[in-house]
């Protein structure tokens, strides 16, 4: 039953390309607050579903309700506009601009659409008193006035984050934050989102299993386009059909 508490809620949702039904019926619901993480096999539909969420692509049919109001249709900007933000698996930042320069741009294209014209001076104080918070935040201080394109990769993948929780969304959406890192790196990458998105909804997709237990309030598992489970990282840990479907080394990895 979809409640007035869930952020995010998917109802029935499908998506076809051509005959191919890739999102079969999808059901999901994140309470506000949660930290979700979506895993699955390869080809399980999972980027499509972000997809779906993001305004990228239109389901088929169904219903994606964002914080109660249905947004299946909606482009990529008016679900912006109505608090979802998204970070790609591939790299979103403008490498020949500074970390600040990057982080100023997120905000001031997130108010320059609030603001009027002639309160373009205040925007630009906003944009700049939230690139700071975020600097801070995520911790790349030192690196300001570090062109984003010579930053290491964890550390861009850290300016990815920034730039995605700039603009103040509420729901956050994380492809694949620490796809390609070291375990320490990761760990790392992994304090940092829990730091982010303290009150706000994360849902993720993460194939790296001690990121998603370590991280993740519910663990939602999509098989053939279908969420075959939706539960805590514990009893997803135990659940035979997951086992069956998908989880067979889930034990030793997220041990
Ligand atoms: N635009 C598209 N047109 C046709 N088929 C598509 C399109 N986008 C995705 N697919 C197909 O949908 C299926 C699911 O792909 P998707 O990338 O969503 O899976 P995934 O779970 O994210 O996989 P991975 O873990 O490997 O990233 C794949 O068979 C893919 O070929």
């Amino acid at each position: 039953m979809i409640q007035q508490h869930h952020a995010l809620a998917l109802q029935d949702v499908r998506k076809r390309f051509g005959n191919t039904e890739i999102i079969r019926g999808a059901q999901l619901q994140v309470a506000r607050g949660e930290r979700l993480a979506l895993i699955g096999p390869n080809g399980a539909g999972k980027s499509t579903l972000f997809n779906l969420i993001s305004g990228r692509f239109a389901p088929t049919s169904g219903a994606i309700l964002l914080n109660g109001r249905d947004i299946a249709g909606c482009t990529p900007y008016q679900v912006n506009r109505q608090g979802l933000a998204r970070s790609f698996q591939i790299s979103n930042l403008f490498t020949n601009l500074s970390v600040y320069e990057n982080l100023r741009c997120a905000v001031l294209w997130h108010l320059g659409y609030k603001y009027a014209f002639w309160r373009k001076l205040s925007a630009l104080r906003d944009a700049h008193a939230r690139a700071e918070e975020v600097l801070e935040l995520i911790g790349l201080q030192r690196q300001r006035h570090t062109l984003a394109g010579v930053l290491t990769y964890a550390e861009q993948r850290a300016l990815e984050i920034g730039i995605t929780i700039a603009g103040g969304a509420d729901v956050i959406l994380l492809d694949e934050p620490t796809a390609g890192m070291s375990r320490s790196e990761s760990d790392a990458a992994t304090e940092l989102i829990r730091k982010v998105t303290v009150g706000k909804t994360l849902v993720m997709v993460e194939h790296d299993m001690s990121v998603v237990f370590g991280l993740a309030d519910k663990v939602a598992v999509l098989v053939y386009g279908e969420v075959i489970a939706c539960d805590t990282p514990q009893r997803i840990r135990a659940n035979a059909d997951v086992q069956a479907a998908y989880l067979g080394g889930l034990h030793e990895e997220a041990a």
